[in-house]
């Protein structure tokens, strides 16, 4: 069918994902193909000392995002989108969103980039003997608890970002299980919350008497493939104010970023791996076995079909790198030059290629936040140098670029090294591989692995929970997510892979050990630079 009668006919597949700096729509046709695209730029505040995104600007975003797509729509079709056959909705994992009883949020929505819940981690990783990250939810509202905050008597919900746009479309509260194994961890054979961890989490807060148990307060686990629910009337205005969409579309499983990258690389599967690489980087490796112990920089989560993953998720990876563009952006105005960024971004990344494979010496530290694997509870981004190193531009660009997957190294080590991971593939996405080639090449350097790149790297999540919506409208075989994927959606295509050249591995170790050997200069800055 074509596009345009897809769409009239209501059997297009709509994706929308929250990424922390652009809101991504994307509409699929029944081949799970896109064919309509969308998007909102918005950025994360520091406020009280806490990164938040206001209620006002997720649904102002949100809007703003659907409309774009509309004009799209109407520009490629000529045509207007009133029913649609499926909506997923994913968006940044984590944080905290808790709600009272007049369905309100308590507190401003605190993000997974902050790192305040350190003493919460600490205690609850300790407690359940599983390494709970700074940014899972349930630190969030232990550290609240030890903060003696006034609202956790009153919690009735608490979701993430997705679990929260979902219910304001649908009424239900539920969340996909890999974004829920973001929130507390899941118990594999259940696929549910871990009944022992939840259990000890009441014992260890009773003593409060909030009045309320964690089972109370945490949304409905769906895995893939479920339904999750329809669009309201009110959520169909909240959507779409110009009134055109019409409700009752079903909604699949809302879930994370994670899950939803891990879907648009075909990377569900055992032995599969994928790398997300944005304002944050995670590399996510679907295990066979379970790791021989917990580590603290590893965060265990699932595969939106209930498999475990060890993932290593580093706060920092292009806000650095957009921050050293933009100054060359100014340059170029400075000069008079037009400016269009993916030139820049493109001019600027191809020739940090054309550097030393060990950056000259350089180094750079892209802390713009904290870095937990780093055990940093606060970032200062800096670059330094001796001045002996060979310093030119194609050397800084390459210790940036370096720097963006600088800790994803370090964490992968111990899965690759210490508990001998085995994978058959790892496949990048996210706007640090837009540059075709460049971030690709690195990464593989950095892992010591090929890197595969698809075509829809730019727009990734976005794109893979239309395929989790299309998932369950369009499985009529009652495929397994595995198998849709690789039968009705990839159907052979793996990308484009780039392996990594024994020069730049040697030379990105060399580069790894100056980071490692420095990182009490990071400190310092943090210390002194306030
Ligand atoms: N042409 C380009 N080449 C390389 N990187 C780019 C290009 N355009 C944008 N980017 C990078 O993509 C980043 C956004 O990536 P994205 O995965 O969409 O992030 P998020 O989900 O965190 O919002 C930008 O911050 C920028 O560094
Ligand atoms: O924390 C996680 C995954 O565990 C992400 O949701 C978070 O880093 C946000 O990712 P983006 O930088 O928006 O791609």
């Amino acid at each position: 069918m074509e596009a345009k009668s897809t769409i009239e006919a209501g059997k297009a597949v709509l994706g929308i994902e929250f990424g922390s700096t652009r809101i991504k729509a994307v509409l699929i046709d029944g081949e799970n193909k896109p064919i309509a695209q969308g998007s909102h730029e918005w950025e994360n505040q520091l406020v009280d000392g806490l990164w938040t995104y206001s209620i006002d600007a997720i649904w102002a975003g949100l809007q703003d995002c659907y409309t774009n797509l509309r004009a799209d729509v109407k520009r490629q079709y000529g045509t207007e989108i009133r029913s649609l056959a499926a909506i997923g909705i994913s968006a940044m994992m984590h944080g905290y969103m808790p709600f009272g009883a007049d369905d309100k949020i308590q507190v401003p929505f605190r993000t997974w980039r902050n790192t305040n819940t350190a003493q919460a981690a600490a205690e609850l990783s300790e407690l359940f003997a599983f390494n709970i990250p700074l940014r899972w939810s349930i630190s969030h509202l232990y550290q609240a608890i030890l903060n003696g905050e006034e609202h956790v008597k009153d919690i009735k919900f608490l979701t993430t970002l997705a679990g929260y746009i979902h219910w304001q479309l649908t009424g239900e509260k539920v969340l996909g299980i890999g974004d829920a194994s973001g929130m507390l961890p899941i118990d594999p054979d259940t696929k549910n919350y871990d009944a022992r961890m939840v259990e000890q989490f009441d014992r260890l807060v009773a003593p409060k008497g909030f009045g309320w148990r964690l089972s109370d307060l945490l949304p409905r686990v769906l895995p893939a493939g479920e339904s999750a629910g329809r669009l309201t009337p009110e959520g169909a205005k909240l959507l779409d104010p110009s009134g055109h969409l019409e409700p009752g579309t079903p909604l699949c499983p809302p879930e994370g970023d994670a899950g939803t990258g891990m879907t648009a690389t075909n990377s569900v599967k055992q032995r599969t791996g994928n790398v997300s690489a944005g304002t944050s980087s995670f590399s996510m490796l679907v295990l066979e076995k379970n790791l021989s112990k917990p580590y603290e920089v590893i965060d265990m989560v699932t595969t939106p079909d209930g498999s475990p993953v060890a993932m290593v998720h580093c706060n920092n990876c292009t806000s650095d790198l957009n921050a050293w563009v933009n100054l060359f952006k100014e340059y170029q105005q400075l000069l008079g030059v037009p400016v269009d960024m993916n030139e820049v971004f493109g001019k600027l990344y191809n020739h940090a290629l054309t550097g030393d494979a060990d950056c000259g010496g350089l180094v750079a530290y892209n802390y713009f936040s904290g870095e937990p694997v780093t055990g940093l509870a606060e970032g200062r981004p800096l670059f330094v140098r001796s001045a002996g190193d060979k310093f030119s531009l194609a050397n800084f660009m390459r210790a940036h670029l370096h720097a963006a997957v600088g800790v994803l190294k370090i964490g992968n080590d111990i899965l690759f090294k210490e508990e001998k991971v085995a994978v058959d593939r790892i496949t990048g996405h996210g706007g640090l591989f837009k540059t075709p080639g460049v971030g690709q090449r690195i990464l593989a350097a950095a892992l010591n692995s090929p890197i595969s790149v698809m075509e829809t790297a730019g727009e990734g999540g976005a794109w893979g929970i239309a395929l989790l919506a299309s998932f369950l409208v369009n499985n009529e075989a009652h495929l397994s997510l595995p198998d849709f994927l690789d039968s009705r959606v990839f159907a052979g295509n793996k990308g484009t892979e780039v392996a990594p050249t024994p020069e730049d591995v040697a030379g990105f170790n060399a580069y790894i050990e100056n980071y490692k050997a420095g990182l009490g200069i990071e400190q310092a800055a943090v210390k002194w630079k306030k």
